[in-house]
């Protein structure tokens, strides 16, 4: 069955470049997501959008291009609630990828079970409001409440400006909470302001709350580097990743975020994405727990180096 791609949707970079930055050994790339192929996994009747077919082999070919060793696959909103493409690639990854699911009230314990079989340890709750669903707070509580004794944890997705509205609920959730892209600050705004201050706070008082930061490409209002020019680029939003990995070493992850779902142009090399890590985890000791000890302690803690 062909699916009709959103107009102007951007296809993930063709040809990514060999980061120049070299990757601590087990490395993982910690948000990145699978689409369909659709034929074989159609995309839901309630997504938002529809990619270009983005596949599990194209994703494990970037992970050994870029120097990861392994993923944490993240279910796309293209998908809905059906898991299949993420546990398919989960399934053929030998044991270099787990998942972060999106499932609904009504999932049974014995596909919450068979999720887990295949790789999966953690659930997503989407908040941002072109991607949202309708599931009211209580039932996603009610969610986190039923995954917990798996051992998984929550990963949310929100932007900034609606932090004040979700912090009750995220201060109520049972488990390790994952905020995907540091909750997307306003870049434009200083980095010790009030916003970004209280992102910070909610880190410090709640010290099961982690943050991806990930995604500079999607924040960044100065942008990715000039034709030719150096090649650490999205200036304006180094400084609030490095507060982040600087103030809570231990509760920081990163990720590609490939295939860039909903990104408007230029679509980023994924090599140049990597060779920031540099300028917000500015030592080994920092890069290796952003990349390698944190990712390992929340998807892999079987095995724990
Ligand atoms: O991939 C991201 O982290 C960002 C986006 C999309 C999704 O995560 C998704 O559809 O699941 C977005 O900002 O549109």
């Amino acid at each position: 069955r062909a699916f009709e791609v959103t107009p102007g949707w951007l296809p993930f970079h063709p040809a990514p470049s060999r980061p120049r930055f070299a990757l601590p050994r087990g490395a993982v790339d910690a948000h990145c997501h699978v689409f369909g192929p659709g034929a074989a996994f159609p995309y839901a009747p309630e997504r938002k959008y529809t990619p270009c077919d983005a596949s599990k082999d194209d994703l494990f070919a970037l992970r050994d291009r870029l120097g990861f060793e392994r993923n944490v696959i993240v279910q796309a909103t293209c998908h809905g609630a059906d898991n299949r493409a993420l546990a398919d690639a989960l399934r053929h990854s030998g044991g270099k990828a787990r998942g972060v699911a999106t499932v609904r009230p009504g999932v049974t314990d014995s596909e919450l079970r068979e999720l887990h079989a295949a790789g999966v340890r953690g659930v997503r709750f989407n908040f941002v409001r072109r991607l949202a669903d309708s599931t009211p707070a209580a039932a996603l509580l009610e969610i986190a409440r039923r995954v917990e004794p798996l051992g998984w944890h929550v990963v949310v997705y929100l932007e900034s400006a609606d932090l004040p509205t979700h912090r009750d609920f995220l201060a109520a959730l049972p488990t390790i909470v994952v905020l995907d892209h540091m909750a997307c600050p306003d870049v434009t705004q200083p980095v010790d302001g009030p916003a970004f201050e209280s992102f910070v706070a909610m880190l410090r008082e709640h010290r099961n709350i982690w943050s991806k930061v990930s995604c500079p490409e999607r924040l960044s209002v100065s942008g990715p580097p000039a034709r030719g020019g150096e090649r650490h680029a999205y200036r304006d939003v180094i400084p609030f990743a490095r507060r982040i990995v600087e103030t809570f070493p231990d509760r920081v992850l990163w990720g590609t975020d490939w295939p860039h779902p909903n990104l408007k142009d230029p679509m980023p090399d994924d090599g140049l994405l990597v060779d920031i890590i540099p300028h917000i985890a500015a030592t080994a000791e920092l890069q290796r727990k952003m990349l390698v000890a944190n990712p390992m302690r929340l998807y892999w803690p079987e095995e724990q180096r």
